[in-house]
């Protein structure tokens, strides 16, 4: 997540820390930094004047005290202002019940997964009882798509032959049915185009939906200010999601869209799955971008996760085998990227060697190969696993003798050290098994 934008905002705040004093000059350095920051991030040049602005302001009339360095002063004033100009979350409007939401944006920015995360989100967090329309007729992927993800969530879903109709039912099944929320997958197409936009606002017209949320890839950077606005000048937006922010280095789209558009944020999306959606907090968005981290967020995934307790790893370290190993990475892995997790340990991110001691999504993916690959009975004794074993088990894994040769070696030397309670005398423990082959 903005792991771009992050890397380069903290070796500014570590350079900030270098300044004994605060003159003209400093002031002028800081400004431009931030300002060339904004513009490499793909940042929309208002959003950039804006903050640079604002944070010029604030550093010339501020006062000095002892106990503070300037340094920290600076940073604490520019994580405001990222905070600030990310704007204050917005909400869904519950004032009708059931309430409209109309989901809309462009082929591709994530719309019908969001659809069906947001219904997930409101029927197991906040106890609602959602609805979810298909309305994009024209595509029966799309429609298909909605209703094997409402089977998977458990959440009912509705169609009709067009739009208007399944609105029209959905209101009339939600009514009778009492549902709380109903949440409209209306139609994308692969650009902005005159025929949606008719579209939408015709559907606007006739049922005066509470919530419009648009759906936007954070990927565009500020080309989603483009879209958003082509959308605003159609129907009133009340909120936007901003999708695939898990893959977003650089913040191009959180940052601008506020600024620009003036619609607020309300959700994050933060992967594939289901689960991975986050309620947008500025304030935690940008904790965890300047290495401050994010231990309510990390809290929330943690219990998030349903451990299966019937494959809980043995007390006893020695009994664990490549079955133990395979087990808990599964569990480390339903919480997300192991890389993304860990940034929301305060200062961690700051930490570089930590960070290169952890591998990443496509080394966890050949780690779990490797231990696939292997039988049950391998798995269980890993100590059989002779040459032609290892041979077939690097050709079943796709991955090089060396590699299984690595991960074996790795296991070995953490149960040697276990065996020889060498960890009691204060020994590291290697990195297995999340460290790298
Ligand atoms: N990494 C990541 N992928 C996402 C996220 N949200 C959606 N996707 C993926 O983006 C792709 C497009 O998502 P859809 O929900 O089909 O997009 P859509 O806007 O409904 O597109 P159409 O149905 O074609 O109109 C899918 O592969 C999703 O899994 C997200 O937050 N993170």
């Amino acid at each position: 997540m903005l792991s771009d934008f992050s890397e380069k905002i903290q070796s500014l705040f570590k350079k900030f820390r270098g300044y004994g004093k605060l003159t003209e000059k400093e002031i002028n350095e800081i400004c431009r930094d931030i300002r060339l920051l904004f513009l490499e991030s793909d940042i929309a040049l208002s959003a950039t004047k804006k903050i640079v602005e604002e944070i010029k302001n604030r550093l010339s009339t501020l006062e000095f005290t002892t106990e503070t360095s300037p340094g920290t002063l600076v940073s604490n004033i520019v994580r405001e202002e990222l905070i600030n100009l990310l704007g204050k979350p917005g909400g869904i409007d519950f004032s009708e019940k059931p309430t409209l939401v109309m989901m809309v944006g462009i082929q591709g920015s994530g719309k019908t997964t969001t659809s069906a995360k947001i219904a997930n989100y409101f029927a197991t967090k906040e106890n609602k009882k959602p609805l979810l329309v298909g309305a994009d007729v024209r595509r029966p992927a799309a429609q298909l798509q909605l209703e094997k993800l409402s089977q998977q969530i458990k959440v009912p879903f509705f169609t009709d032959k067009d739009p208007f109709l399944a609105c029209e039912g959905a209101l009339n099944l939600a009514r009778s049915k009492g549902y709380d929320l109903i949440i409209v997958d209306t139609a994308g197409r692969t650009h902005v185009d005159e025929e949606l936009l008719d579209e939408l606002k015709a559907l606007n017209e006739r049922f005066h939906p509470k919530n419009n949320i648009l759906v936007i890839d954070s990927m565009m950077g500020q080309e989603a200010t483009k879209v958003a606005k082509a959308f605003f000048e159609t129907i009133p937006l009340t909120g936007a999601i901003l999708t695939k922010f898990d893959g977003d280095a650089r913040g191009g789209a959180a940052f601008s869209l506020r600024e620009v558009t003036g619609v607020p944020l309300i959700f994050l999306g933060v992967g594939e799955k289901i689960q991975n959606l986050e309620k947008f907090d500025p304030v935690r968005v940008v904790n965890r971008i300047v290495g401050m981290g994010d231990i309510e967020g990390l809290i929330e995934k943690v219990s998030d996760i349903k451990i299966d307790t019937s494959k809980k790893p043995p007390e006893e370290i020695e009994k664990w085998n490549f079955d133990t190993f395979l087990e808990s990475m599964r569990q480390i892995r339903k919480m997300g990227p192991l890389e993304e997790l860990l940034s929301m340990i305060p200062g961690f991110s700051s930490i570089k060697q930590m960070k290169d001691m952890i591998p990443d999504e496509k080394q966890m993916k050949r780690i779990e190969a490797v231990m696939l690959s292997m039988t049950p009975k391998e798995r269980k004794k890993p100590e059989i696993i002779d040459a032609s074993r290892k041979r077939r088990i690097a050709k079943g894994s796709g991955t090089s003798i060396q590699e299984v040769n690595q991960l074996l070696k790795q296991y070995e030397m953490f149960k040697k050290m276990f065996k020889s309670k060498n960890l009691k005398k204060g020994i590291k423990l290697p990195n297995f098994p999340i460290g790298r082959i």
